[in-house]
């Protein structure tokens, strides 16, 4: 049974696959925050900009199948889904890798998904997923040490980013924090940590900018 609080079909924003057409299967819970904010001050991830919350959001709800969700998923894709167009999901939340199991991939890539994964990485990977981007959040314990991309939300209290020396990934990004807020003063704080990203990837050129793209061209 899988629990997916929605999902939509918009641009990849942020990544080395940014621009590039998805269905964002955003799935329900996360092992580092409830979703509810009377926890959010004493959660382990305290900065984020997502409700993972239940199942009751545009196109989500409770699948008792891989083929059910994938069937679901594939109803959302614009074109015709043929290998050639290398059909793309991105599986986040809340925190995919708590869901997410051999099945489902399997039932995405016998209908031609290209599947990418959004994850803290603090659990295990089901092999097999075509990119994987592990977002290390401060403080936690991280299982994966291989991905495609490692994409730090920058700056966070007590995380340098040499930290994470060790992990093996095709690009080291560094994403500016955001306020969880939307309005006026999300931007002021982008703009800030945009600032202090670039600072730290022209002192450390192994690491790149990554800028969450869909908040500035306001898609979902
Ligand atoms: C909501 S998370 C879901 C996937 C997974 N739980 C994770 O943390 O990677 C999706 C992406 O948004 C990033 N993110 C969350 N809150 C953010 C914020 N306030 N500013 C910038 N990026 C943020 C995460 O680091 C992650 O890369
Ligand atoms: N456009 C767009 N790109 C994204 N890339 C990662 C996202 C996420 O919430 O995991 C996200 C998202 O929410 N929207
Ligand atoms: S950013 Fe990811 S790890 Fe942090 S609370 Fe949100 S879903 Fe969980
Ligand atoms: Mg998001």
């Amino acid at each position: 049974m899988y629990r997916i609080k929605e999902a939509f079909t918009t641009l990849q924003g942020e990544g080395l696959q940014a621009g590039r057409v998805a269905v964002f299967c955003r799935f329900s819970k996360c092992n580092l925050w409830t979703g509810r904010e009377k926890d959010r001050a004493t959660a382990v991830c305290q900065f984020c900009d997502t409700d993972f919350v239940g199942t009751d959001g545009p196109n989500g709800g409770v699948f008792e199948t891989p083929e059910e969700l994938v069937d679901h998923i594939a109803s959302l894709w614009p074109g015709s889904g043929s290998i050639e167009e290398s059909p793309m999901v991105v599986c986040t939340g809340g925190e995919p890798l708590l869901q997410l199991d051999g099945a489902l991939l399997e039932a995405f890539h016998q209908r031609h998904f290209f599947v990418a994964v959004e994850t803290n990485g603090t659990l295990d990977a089901p092999d097999g997923i075509d990119w994987l981007c592990v977002s290390p959040k401060a403080g936690t314990g991280i299982r994966i040490r291989r991905c495609d991309e490692l994409k730090l939300v920058y700056p966070q209290q007590g995380q340098d980013p040499a930290d994470y020396d060790d992990i093996e990934a095709r690009a080291r990004l560094l994403s500016p924090m955001s306020s969880p807020d939307a309005g006026a003063e999300r931007d002021l704080v982008r703009d800030a940590s945009t600032r202090e990203a670039i600072r730290y990837c022209m002192a450390h050129p192994r690491w790149r900018l990554s800028v969450q793209m869909h908040k500035m061209v306001g898609i979902e």
